[in-house]
């Protein structure tokens, strides 16, 4: 079942281009010279419930402005978007009630208050009803561990802290969607770890649909199953990680050390070079697997070392991002 319908989605923005110098200045009063920026050309996608994914582009390429639409806070220049059925333009408060929002940069936590009591504050907001509200809390604080600092105001937590309590924030009131918009920005390798850990697990116990926005492709890898990549405003692409691996690096690589110099070929891999003992192989993962060749070309002559090299994952969408895609 789809929680999220978006349909021909496009968002312009106007822009009022200002003459300069005093001749500019004085022109301005009279005449205005108004363009628009599409920032969401006509896009159209669909998220099944349930289900994490990445939604991303280059800098200025239109995430902002689409989850600004689908959250309610921007009108759309044309278009339909529908969560759960109903239109965020038309009933903002229903939809807003099924959605939770987190900011990387950007706190949702009142500062001046303690942890604990910035909960409160949401469960009042929210109305969420005491039962739900002390279920959620015992569930989120099982995921979160919050409670050894429930008591600590929200400025002396650190990143991590902060971000562990801007997570359960905004599942308090058990939304359907979680918008996470670069959850793991600034954090150090552990604390990336455990929030990444904290995005599935609330994913698997909840059924929570999550849509992420992010520059660290790390996040993408271990948590989304599939992948929306926007640029100038238009999806290019659509799908798993791994078919758009499969279709920009088809080929892998195997550097083989033997014991001794030899050339050895094999019908299902190209021998891209051979340097005294080391052979390197280039071949297709869909074509057989490293572990055969291994094996055959061992039948041959002993192996001694053997390592594997695939692309890395910020060429592929180093590559994705510049529209160079084989189909
Ligand atoms: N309020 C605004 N008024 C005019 N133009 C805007 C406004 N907000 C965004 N834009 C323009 O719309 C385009 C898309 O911006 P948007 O913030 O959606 O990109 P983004 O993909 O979220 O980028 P980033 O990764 O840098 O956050 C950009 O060209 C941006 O300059």
């Amino acid at each position: 079942m789809n929680i999220i319908e978006v349909s021909h989605l496009v968002k312009e923005y106007k822009k009022i281009k200002k003459e300069r110098g005093l001749y500019g200045a004085v022109k301005n009063l009279f005449v205005q010279d108004v363009q628009y920026v599409r920032a969401v050309d006509d896009i159209s996608f669909e998220v099944e419930k349930g289900d994490i994914v990445a939604y991303i582009g280059p800098n200025g390429a239109g995430k902002s402005t689409t989850v600004k639409m689908l959250s309610g806070i921007l009108q759309p220049t044309a278009g339909e978007i529908l969560i759960d059925g109903i239109s965020p333009q038309k009933d903002r408060r229903r939809v807003v009630r099924n959605l939770g929002v987190v900011f990387g940069q950007r706190s949702q936590l009142n500062w001046n208050l303690r942890l604990g009591e910035t909960f409160d504050l949401l469960k009042r907001i929210y109305q969420i009803e005491d039962g739900l509200y002390d279920r959620n809390l015992r569930m989120l604080d099982e995921i979160f561990r919050f409670s050894e600092f429930i008591d600590t105001p929200v400025r002396q937590l650190s990143l991590g802290q902060r971000m562990r309590g801007d997570l359960a924030a905004a599942m308090l009131h058990s939304p359907q969607i979680l918008f996470l918009d670069e959850p793991t920005i600034g954090l150090d390798v552990e604390a990336k770890y455990s929030v990444r850990k904290f995005i599935r697990e609330i994913n698997q116990r909840s059924g929570t649909t999550i849509i992420l926005t992010t520059h660290d492709l790390g996040d993408v890898q271990e948590l989304c199953r599939r992948l929306i990549i926007i640029n100038e405003g238009k999806i290019i692409e659509d799908g798993s990680l791994d078919s758009l691996v499969d279709r920009i690096a088809p080929y892998r690589q195997l550097v083989i050390d033997f014991y001794h110099p030899a050339v050895i070929r094999h019908p299902k891999a190209e021998l891209v070079s051979v340097e005294e003992a080391r052979a390197v192989y280039k071949f297709k993962k869909d074509e057989i697997t490293a572990a055969r060749l291994i094996e055959d070309i061992s039948h041959t002559a002993p192996i001694k070392e053997v390592g594997l090299k695939e692309a890395r994952i910020d060429d592929i969408i180093r590559t994705a991002y510049s529209g160079n895609v084989p189909q």
